[in-house]
């Protein structure tokens, strides 16, 4: 299902979560009136409902569990890493409600089962778990541990790289700065080697 807002409503049916348009309208007016704006102003009328619309959007990984995209798999003989490398991200820092965004790198190793997934479903579990309001720390490792839940692999990686709004256009003002978060898990975090080999992987011909 491509069209995000027709995604929302199925999984808001799925879970009994609900994304409420009417009352977001209403605190969107709200804040303009708040900021000393006057939201009936030609420019600004259509703005609460448009900017709700926008918020369910951003927000729609907060009506499922963005692990169940993991549900479709396939056995493979494959017993080593595989990774996705530069994956666009883009997500909402829940402190200020602006945008943080860069890239992330997701890699597993296959457990002894070969449950191997979708190379595209991996992006979409960054892709859902960026939709909600988020700190980079824990996006990391719900990516990771979704993995981990889902593919009972021998190890995974998970790298995320990104630029915080809330850091660059506001507050200490330091666009470019970028903090890199990684999870790792089981054979990956025990053994040093095989972690080495896959951050060179990540990182490389950067
Ligand atoms: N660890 C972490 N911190 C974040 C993330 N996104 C934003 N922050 C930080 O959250 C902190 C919130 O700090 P507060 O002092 O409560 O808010 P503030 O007064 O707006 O802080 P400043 O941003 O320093 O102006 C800031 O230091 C942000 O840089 C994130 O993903 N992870
Ligand atoms: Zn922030």
């Amino acid at each position: 299902m491509s069209d995000p807002a027709a995604f929302a409503d199925a999984v808001a049916i799925a879970t009994g979560r609900t994304f409420d348009q009417a009352r977001a309208e209403a605190a969107v007016r709200e804040l303009l009136l708040a900021v000393g704006e006057d939201p009936d102003r030609p420019g600004l009328r259509d703005t609460p409902a448009r900017v709700a619309r926008s918020y369910r959007e951003i927000f729609s990984g907060l009506y499922t569990d963005p692990g169940d995209v993991l549900g479709t798999t396939f056995d493979e003989e494959h017993r080593e890493l595989i990774v996705v490398r530069d994956i666009p991200m883009y997500s909402t820092c829940e402190h200020h409600l602006v945008s943080f965004h860069g890239v992330a790198h997701v890699g597993y190793i296959p457990g002894r089962e070969g449950r191997v997934t979708g190379l595209s479903k991996l992006a979409r579990v960054v892709d859902l778990y960026a939709k909600r309001p988020q700190v980079q720390e824990r996006l990391t490792s719900q990516v990771a541990d979704a993995l981990v839940r889902k593919l009972e692999p021998t190890g995974v990686i998970v790298v995320i790289e990104a630029e915080h709004l809330c850091m660059a256009m506001r507050g200490i003002r330091k666009p470019g700065a970028r903090t890199t978060t990684s999870a790792v898990r089981g054979s990956l975090q025990s053994n040093s080697a095989s972690r080495a080999e896959a951050l060179d992987l990540i990182l490389r011909a950067r």
